[in-house]
């Protein structure tokens, strides 16, 4: 952190404590001379695109892996959702796929590959294994590994070359951060969610609103939200440009933790228990930003443009760029509503929707999934309208399935598949056609993400839901 080790006697920050018990060597120098510090790393997390080249390298340099044990693998972002016996029909996705085979047998690295029942999402399988603790490091070359912050752990995405280095030392060399506070106070109203509240949050901060911060969400909001919803909104920290999002640990994330695979037991649970406790911001400790957020003010929240700052509530219009006084902030509306296709004071809730997407690491779990089936329930997908339902791990498929929430999906006219990252990018067959329009889930509505010439909005699992009955961005209240 930015003073972590100077502080290391007076309050700090979670982030800071968490910092400072991971630091191997610290970086000599102060100020902006300092160099990175050396942390050591708990959980590393590995999937088929930002793997090989890593392996690759180890394989060059004659390297083994340091610890497998404490290394996992899942195949996501290639993966197609039906059909998954078959061979993966695209020569890309299936060499990716096979790589990542060959290289977790060489490298003695644990894989969860296509069908196994905790494959999936890395960043859902990681939580519903155990593996994620609180006052862990837990790196991936991925972006949303901010997901895991959820724990109280500091999670971070990497990039391929740091993929390498931490697979060879299992440490990694970063520099300091600076801290962030985001405190929501009082309480979401009735048909808000995580989701809701972090496109609020993103829009105001801006997608630059957290560079170079790890964010620390509080306050009596985030207290009450489910390890899901904890999920949801560290998940998007990256999209606010941070470097990681956390939450401080407490009895909710406890009782998700226990009795998973990975959970501590007996007297080492009591020991972690114990541990785990301290690890929240000292009162007194000072972060080098602070927003605070009044909960009662929100309401459901949608995406209009092509980046997920581009937001407003639902109840709200399509901007007008002609009444935005910054130009550059008005350049960049209008040409993210030239390509959405948007006018200006058409109300979100007219846009009309030719497909739904519920998935991804943002709200592919089994809370979210729960919220769609009970919309869903006794009503019908609207003409015209293709939905996709798309569980984040296999074994939150089957969750689903045992309580029936797969046949209420299917009764009501959507698709049921298998686990992926799926249409959240353009990386397997789930996709969008030029033109098409998206409700979606998920966490990035770039041009193109979803598929060339595709248009996102980003949403909730309640407003998807809704979306998909009524055709147009609706919430379920507007159901009736
Ligand atoms: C493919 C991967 C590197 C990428 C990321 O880092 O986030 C993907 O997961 C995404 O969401 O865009
Ligand atoms: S679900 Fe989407 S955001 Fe998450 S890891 Fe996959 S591609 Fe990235």
């Amino acid at each position: 952190m930015s003073d972590g080790a100077t502080r290391a006697s007076g309050p700090r920050t979670l982030a800071e404590k968490v910092w400072d018990e991971h630091v191997v060597v610290k970086g000599e120098g102060e100020g902006a001379q300092r160099k990175p510090d050396l942390i050591y790393i708990d959980l590393h997390l590995v999937h088929e695109v930002t793997s090989p080249q890593a392996f690759e390298g180890l394989r060059l340099g004659g390297r083994r892996l340091r610890r497998p044990d404490l290394t996992i693998a899942t195949e996501d972002h290639n993966v197609p959702t039906i059909d998954i016996d078959r061979p993966i029909a695209d020569p890309t996705s299936r060499t990716q796929v096979e790589t990542l085979r060959r290289n977790c047998e060489e490298f003695g690295v644990r894989l969860h590959p296509m069908g196994d029942i905790e494959q999936g999402i890395v960043h859902v399988v990681g939580p519903q294994l155990g593996l994620t603790q609180p006052g862990m490091t837990v790196v991936c070359g991925d972006s949303h590994t901010s997901t895991h912050g959820a724990f109280g752990a500091l999670a971070m995405g990497i990039g391929t070359s740091e993929v390498e280095h931490v697979m060879a030392t299992q440490t990694l060399s970063l520099r300091p951060f600076k801290t962030m506070a985001v405190t929501v106070d009082g309480i979401l109203p009735d048909g808000v969610t995580a989701k809701d509240l972090i496109l609020a949050v993103i829009a105001e901060i801006g997608t630059g609103g957290g560079q170079g911060h790890v964010i620390e969400y509080r306050g009596e909001a985030i207290r009450a939200l489910s390890m899901e919803s904890r999920m949801t909104i560290c998940n998007m920290s990256i999209e606010a440009g941070a470097r990681a999002g956390m939450v401080a640990p407490d009895e909710t994330t406890y009782e998700f933790i226990k009795g998973r695979p990975h959970a501590p037991e007996g007297a080492d649970w009591d020991a972690a228990v114990a541990h785990w406790r301290d690890l929240r911001t000292d009162e007194g400790a000072v972060f080098d930003k602070e927003v605070r957020i009044d909960a009662a003010t929100l309401t459901p929240f949608v995406t209009w443009g092509t980046n997920p700052g581009q937001g407003s509530p639902l109840g709200a219009s399509v901007p007008d760029p002609a009444a935005i006084a910054d130009a550059d902030t008005a350049a960049g509306v209008e040409s993210a509503l030239k390509y959405m296709d948007l006018r200006p004071g058409t109300p979100l809730r007219d846009i009309a929707v030719d497909t739904v997407f519920v998935g991804s690491c943002t709200n592919g779990r089994i809370e979210d999934l729960r919220v769609v089936a009970d919309v869903l329930r006794g009503r019908k997908v609207a003409e015209g309208v293709r939905m996709l339902v798309v569980p984040g791990s296999m074994r939150v498929r089957a969750q689903a399935d045992d309580e029936g929430l797969g046949e209420v999906f299917a009764a009501a006219g959507a698709e049921w598949r298998q686990a992926g990252c799926s249409m959240c990018l353009g990386m397997n067959p789930d996709q969008l056609s030029p033109g098409q329009r998206c409700a979606s889930t998920s966490n990035r509505n770039f041009e193109g993400r979803q598929g060339k010439g595709g248009r996102t909005h980003l949403v909730s699992p309640a407003v998807a839901a809704a979306t998909a009955v009524r055709g147009t961005l609706s919430a379920p209240a507007d159901l009736g």
